[in-house]
């Protein structure tokens, strides 16, 4: 079994992760990971903290001679921020209970987890809440990528809309866009919707708001035979979409062309199935976003994440002071106004290491060695069906 384990707060001393089960022998490239954490901080519409911040992996244990030794691999990102707040974030018991944080900024966790919590100070809530966290969440997700990558499996996302721009119907094949969308400030592989999309955000932060919007993620050479429709926590398209849904600020998923389906005939939705000698059982169209039952049918997955508007805006939302019960208006330290390009390369990651869980799960092995031969015995019985 794959697993893996987080913890940190943003403004604590870092975020450290230990991922347990994945196999010996994977190379590990330390830069890889890197390019993914600098991925992750750009985007148009990021905050003065992506300017303080300059993530990189610390790896501490599991990894020898460049592979992965199949015992536990801990990672850590260290918070550069962490030296403005040692008063606040340190472990020593603080002086000035009227620095508590007491008025809950709508659409953040900060109510609710002080109540359930019963934390008097809003900062208890906050700090592990934040979206600081998807930065390990990336560099775990990468080292996911890099062993799927053995398997020659893809993992790419990009970004469809933001707040009204939207390029949701793009029927090109992404993967041979990837650079223009890594160079892309909203990785947007269209040029004109760029545009259109730097300008919205432009126009949220002159008034004062935020924006939303949503991403898809493609992976593609995953086999035939991923997840199961025996039971509901086995589905591929159930695990993915906690996946997604896990990540901070997202509100709708969709597998395929799931939301445009709804309104179709059947004869218009379902993808017909096709045999060749070369290709094996293929099918024409993929409106099942690779999916079917619960199991992965060798065709892309596609899977869409819908973000809403950030919570924090700098024309304040009303609130309520939690001690007084007064009417307020919710704080604004700083903040991104739009982090959707951000979110397209956590769900990458997201992604990854929920395929690297699957991948483990069907074809086992101690080694990278032993899985490749199971998988190599599984793709010459595919092919004899
Ligand atoms: C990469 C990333 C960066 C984010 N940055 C901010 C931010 O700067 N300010 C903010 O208010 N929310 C930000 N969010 C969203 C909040 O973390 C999120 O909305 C909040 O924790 C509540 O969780 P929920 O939206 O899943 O309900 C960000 C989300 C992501 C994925
Ligand atoms: C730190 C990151 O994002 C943060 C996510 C976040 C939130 O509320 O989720 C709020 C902001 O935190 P701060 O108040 O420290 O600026 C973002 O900067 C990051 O992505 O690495």
């Amino acid at each position: 079994m794959l697993r893996y384990l987080s913890a940190g707060e943003s403004h604590g001393k870092g975020l450290v992760a230990i991922i347990e089960g994945l196999p010996s022998n994977i190379p590990i490239d330390i830069n890889i990971i890197n390019e993914d954490l600098r991925r992750r901080q750009r985007g148009y519409g990021r905050g003065n903290r992506m300017k303080i911040e300059k993530d990189r992996v610390e790896i501490i244990t599991g990894v020898r001679d460049g592979k992965t030794l199949g015992s536990p691999l801990t990672i850590m990102i260290e918070n550069i921020d962490y030296k403005n707040w040692t008063n606040i974030m340190g472990f020593e018991k603080l002086e000035e209970e009227q620095n508590h944080i007491k008025e809950p900024r709508p659409g953040h966790g900060d109510l609710v987890g002080a109540l359930k919590y019963n934390h008097m100070d809003i900062r208890n809530v906050i700090e592990r809440a934040s979206a600081r966290e998807t930065a390990i969440r990336t560099a775990v997700g990468s080292i996911a990528k890099q062993f799927l990558s053995i398997f020659n499996i893809e993992i790419l996302g990009h970004v469809i809309s933001i707040g009204q721009v939207n390029y949701r119907f793009c029927q090109k094949d992404i993967f041979n866009y990837k650079n223009r969308i890594d160079e892309s400030p909203v990785r947007c592989i269209d040029t004109n919707m760029e545009v259109q999309m730097i300008q919205e955000i432009e126009m949220a932060k002159r008034t004062g708001d935020s924006l939303g919007g949503s991403f898809e993620v493609v992976i593609r050479n995953v086999p035939v035979g991923l997840g199961s429709y025996a039971h509901f926590d086995r589905k591929l398209d159930g695990i993915l979409a906690q996946g997604i849904m896990g990540l901070q600020g997202i509100k709708a998923v969709e597998i395929g062309d799931g939301i445009d389906g709804s309104s179709k005939a059947g004869s218009q939705f379902h993808d017909e199935i096709e045999y060749s000698e070369v290709q094996g059982y293929y099918r024409n169209t993929n409106r099942a976003g690779g999916i079917e039952a619960g199991v992965s049918n060798g065709e892309d997955i596609i899977i869409r994440g819908y973000m809403k508007p950030i919570p924090t805006l700098t024309r304040p939302l009303k609130t309520v002071n939690m001690l007084t019960k007064e009417e307020k208006e919710a704080i604004v330290e700083r903040s991104d106004n739009c982090a959707v390009p951000a979110a397209s390369v956590v769900a990458e990651g997201i992604c990854a290491f929920i395929i690297a869980m699957e991948i483990v799960e069907k074809f086992g092995g101690d080694s990278i060695e032993e899985m490749l031969s199971n998988y190599k015995r599984y793709i010459d019985y595919l092919r004899s069906r």
